[in-house]
């Protein structure tokens, strides 16, 4: 990431005859392998210059500039189509300025390739000829030095006029481009305004960086429901505009941001998860809603917060239609305004995630086992264009093959012996419109995994017993704690699949690399114990000896240890570090800290190989708690309570309060699975042998 927002680049100060001049003779010198003196040519100009003749390319070579076929183009067009969308406003002011000056408007992808133009058909026609069209790349690689590339390169506005192209054919364009970013710095495309070098456009630069803040600007729209937006500027009548400042924090930590914000607090893209309100900011976040005067060490501001972040509630798992389905369809609803928090890098990741989902590009998490694998794919989910149909998850390590195959096929009446009578769609069909979630997809069976590549080929879905092919349209997100690259090298899974299924990966980070560990488990705490005037609070000691410990089952083993320890802790006590599990009470010295050396817990760790946890001193009877099976157990009505555990062996313990969850939920696995905090496949190996023991 570049370190500063940096200003645009133009030759403009100079009179167009003189600049032109000049540049020829810097052209000269610069291939006749002569010194360009630095102010003969802009100096973007000139590095690009430098970065073209390393490359090998010649001011005379013709590159490959072919067109995309029309089926990649349409797939590429429709990947950024929610850049298209956002766009469109910008498209149509800037269209009439352009007609105007015989130019024409560019979309690019950040790569650089032509979505759109508009503007001008009679220089469309001529610009054409050097390839300047929808569906060809205007990368600086391909194309040598150009507005496009040269501003993707530079990250920043930057206008090429004649003979500043590197290739002389493209000498008679005079061309403007300004970088379009996301709120978290990502290049999500590029606005350009092209003409003939002939007649120059004054303005074209001013234009473009001008419609590309604008574009900037309104994606903070709805964008962050659950954090603290502040919007700032020193002259308050520029509040409201696209030359506001915006800072999004999240627990007073900055996570987002538009390049005025950043620009005028002397910051670079790299202050995203590392600076702090109170390191940019004296006083407090304020009231939302109430704008005041800030001191920054830049001067004053007019500030103005928009919300304040919301404190993290869980949020309430949603009843499942069918008992007996793994994991059914989430009824539609709209998208929710809590969630839990992710640490910046992954905030950005699933923004990321977002929008890819949204562009129809399928999604694969990988991560160790209790990351959060789950819970970001329903963040996608909720925060994604689809948030508001289904969100269909189906967990392929649970299942059987058979089993697998009918639930994401579906079956006709009567297909097979104990089919439902009426049949069933299918999970393919009930995500339509929606989401469909596979779980654990490193598991998956070999035969299944050609059926899925077919489908994910095809788009339609023929149901197991026969039947015609029905159309579906769902979003794929997979997720799996097994390295599916390396199932790919073994022969069990198919690198076709991977391919399909692998085009943005996000693997999610195990909690023990985290920084500030001590915050997040302060932060969880607190999300626990609600705003209950006495609720117990963690010593110092035993705060370092959570954040330090490793976590083999990461945010699964965490919450669920926080949450023993809160359900035995007295009102306003503080909680001590011998209450803790044995295992995190001794972790070593050098677990403690941010940055724990991997090797001490491999990346591979799962947590059913986790130590079993033996609680200290406040001996709660039960002794494995802390493990993946019981985690996250929610000591709540119908379970079995904490303090009732004493008296059983853990064996009993667990099963009785599986047996109970599933009783309260009415059977219902999944349901009964987040009751428990436990994964759902710790169920369905529950019941298969409750009832290979001949249980209820
Ligand atoms: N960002 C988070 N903040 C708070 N709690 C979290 C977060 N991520 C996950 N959890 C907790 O950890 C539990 C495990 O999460 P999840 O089931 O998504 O993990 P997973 O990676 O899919 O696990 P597995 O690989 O075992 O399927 C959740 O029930 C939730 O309570």
């Amino acid at each position: 990431m570049p370190a500063v927002p940096t200003p645009a680049v133009s030759t403009s100060a100079l009179s167009s005859c003189a600049a032109t001049d000049a540049v020829l003779a810097a052209r000269r010198r610069f291939f006749s392998g002569a010194p360009v003196p630095e102010d003969a040519l802009a100096q973007p100009i000139l590095r690009s210059w430098t970065r073209c003749a390393a490359r090998g390319l010649g001011p005379q070579s013709r590159s490959r500039m072919e067109p995309l076929t029309d089926g990649e183009f349409t797939a590429r067009r429709e990947r950024h189509e929610t850049l298209r969308r956002r766009c469109r406003p910008e498209l149509e002011a800037l269209h009439a300025a352009a007609r105007a000056a015989d130019s024409i408007v560019i979309l690019t992808d950040p790569s650089g390739l032509v979505l759109d133009t508009v503007g001008s058909a009679d220089f469309a026609d001529r610009a054409a000829k050097v390839a300047l069209r929808p569906g060809v790349s205007w990368s600086e690689a391909e194309t040598g030095t150009n507005a496009i590339g040269t501003a993707l390169v530079e990250r920043r506005p930057v206008e090429v006029r004649g003979a500043e192209h590197y290739a002389e054919a493209n000498g008679i364009l005079s061309c403007a481009a300004a970088p379009i970013h996301d709120p978290f710095g990502e290049l999500v495309g590029l606005l350009d305004l092209s003409g003939p070098a002939s007649v120059p456009h004054l303005h074209a630069l001013a234009l473009v960086e001008l419609a590309a803040g604008q574009v900037e600007h309104r994606m903070f729209e709805g964008a962050f429901p659950d954090h603290s937006l502040v919007r700032f500027h020193a002259d308050p009548s520029f509040l409201g505009t696209a030359r506001e400042g915006i800072l999004v924090f999240e627990d007073y930590r900055l996570i987002a941001a538009n390049r005025p914000g950043l620009a005028l607090l002397g910051l670079g893209w790299d202050a995203l998860g590392a600076k702090r309100f109170g390191d940019l900011f004296e006083g407090s976040l304020g009231k939302a809603g109430e704008e005041r005067r800030v001191r920054t060490r830049r001067g004053d501001v007019a500030m103005r917060l928009e919300r304040q972040g919301m404190p993290v509630r869980t949020v309430a798992p949603r009843a499942t239609p069918s008992a007996e389905r793994q994991s059914a369809p989430v009824p539609a609803q709209a998208p929710a305004q809590t969630g839990p928090r992710f640490d910046a890098a992954t905030e950005r990741d699933l923004g990321r995630a977002v929008r890819l989902m949204e562009a129809g590009v399928p999604v694969l998490i990988q991560g160790e086992t209790g990351v959060g694998k789950e819970v970001f794919a329903r963040q996608i989910h909720r925060r994604g264009n689809r948030g508001a149909r289904a969100f269909a998850a189906v967990n392929c390590a649970a299942l059987p093959e058979g089993l697998i195959e009918s639930e994401l096929f579906g079956y006709e009446e009567g297909a097979f012996t104990g089919a439902r009578r009426a049949g069933f769609k299918g999970l393919f069909r009930e995500a339509d419109g929606g989401v469909l979630f596979l779980d654990e997809i490193g598991d998956m069976p070999l035969s299944l995994q050609s059926r899925l590549l077919r489908v994910l080929q095809e788009r339609e879905v023929t149901p197991l017993g026969g039947g015609r092919p029905v159309a579906v349209d769902f979003a794929l997100v997979c997720a799996s704690h097994r390295d599916l690259k390396q199932r790919v090298e073994e022969g069990s899974f198919r690198a076709d699949l991977y391919f399909r299924i692998a085009q943005y990966t996000v693997t999610l980070p195990a909690l023990r690399t985290l920084a500030d560990r001590e915050a997040l488990v302060d932060r969880l705490w607190a999300e626990m114990a609600g705003a209950s005037p006495g609720a117990p609070t963690l010593s110092v000691e035993c705060r370092a000896a959570l954040a330090g410990y490793g976590w083999p089952g990461n945010f699964r083993q965490l919450v669920g240890v926080l949450r023993v320890l809160q359900a035995l802790a007295e009102p306003g006590e503080s909680v001590g570090v011998e209450a803790l599990p044995a295992d995190v009470r001794s972790a070593p010295l050098e677990w403690r800290g941010a940055g724990r050396p991997a090797e001490i817990m491999p990346p591979g760790a799962q947590a059913d190989t986790a130590p079993s946890q033996e609680f200290g001193a406040r001996d709660f009877g039960a002794r494995d708690l802390g493990t993946r099976d019981l985690g996250t157990r929610d000591f709540g009505a119908g379970d079995v309570g904490a303090r009732d555990l004493g008296a059983c062996d853990l064996g009993a313990v667990t099963r009785a309060a599986m047996d109970a969850a599933l009783a309260a939920s009415g059977g219902n696995v999944s349901q009964a699975a987040r009751r428990l905090g436990i994964h759902r496949s710790t169920l369905h190996r529950h019941l298969a042998s409750r009832g290979s023991r001949g249980g209820h």
